[in-house]
């Protein structure tokens, strides 16, 4: 049987004396497509920051492929991870936010090329070339000189998903890249991630309010609630059959708003 390419055991994170994961285990299988349902302060986007070490763990272990992250091995014991140890972690996983972040002084082509040439030192010439090869799959290679502020949310969508996949990574983690984008550029965005989806293997981990979208695209969905997994299962199951009462009244008040699921 396949080790699990991301292994979370009973993590808990708190900000002050709120908790906002509480002892929170969970297993991705290598290609696995995850979604990340629950209202809203559930703890999903939290989870993905602290897989790309951009908030720490008060206490439990992560591996990534059988590594551990916020620990490494020093004389016999475990200790916790270095920056560089952080570092070299943080080159598995690429995520794309929902505002962007794109550098805004800086083109398309160059936001793209950055990461790899600093912290690889990816020759410019060969980091452009392969930085052309994924604008060209986002349908954004036309607009590789252009600024970011020239660009409408949907292109600069795409682009941070580009640069995301510059350091080729094993893990994709999006964090509701569809909410600040007006509705008609919504889709060209889903479709990008429906081809990565279905033309690569990566391990994609996906925190989304869009609820039809995550019945397609997941292998596996994740009913969170006040910092825990209180469901989960195939799309079908939880979107058509959930057992819990908590994933009812969330599906209802969605269903209720007026979204597909
Ligand atoms: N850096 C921080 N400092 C203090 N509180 C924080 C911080 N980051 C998140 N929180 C709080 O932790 C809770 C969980 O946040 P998180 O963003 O993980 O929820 P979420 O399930 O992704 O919600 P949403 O769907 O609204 O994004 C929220 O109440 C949030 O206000």
């Amino acid at each position: 049987m396949a080790e699990p390419i991301i292994a979370i055991d009973g993590i808990t994170k708190s900000f002050g004396a709120f908790k906002v994961l509480d002892k929170l285990s969970l297993q991705v299988m290598p290609g696995e497509k995850l979604a990340l349902i629950g209202p809203s302060g559930s703890g999903k986007t939290t989870i993905l920051r602290i897989l790309m070490t951009l908030e720490r763990i008060d206490s439990g272990h992560i591996r990534i492929e059988g590594e551990e992250l916020y620990h490494m091995p020093k004389n016999g014991s475990l200790v916790a991870a270095d920056e560089r140890h952080l570092t070299r972690m943080r080159q598995k996983i690429g995520m794309v936010f929902q505002l962007f972040n794109l550098f805004p002084h800086m083109c398309v082509l160059d936001n793209v090329t950055l990461a790899p040439r600093l912290t690889k030192g990816t020759p410019r010439e060969a980091a452009e070339k392969r930085a052309m090869d994924l604008l060209d799959m986002v349908g954004m290679s036309a607009k590789a000189k252009a600024m970011p502020a020239q660009l409408s949310g949907g292109q600069k969508q795409r682009v941070a998903i580009a640069r995301a996949l510059a350091l080729s990574p094993k893990i994709m983690l999006f964090d509701e890249v569809t909410s600040a984008l007006d509705p008609e550029l919504v889709e060209e965005v889903l479709n990008v991630m429906r081809k990565l989806a279905s033309e690569t293997d990566m391990t994609m981990l996906l925190v989304t309010h869009e609820m039809g979208f995550a019945h397609d695209f997941a292998d596996r969905v994740l009913f969170f609630d006040r910092g825990r997994i209180v469901e989960e299962g195939k799309p079908d199951e939880i979107f058509r059959n959930p057992k819990q009462e908590r994933t009812q009244t969330f599906l209802r008040k969605i269903i209720a708003a007026g979204h597909r699921v």
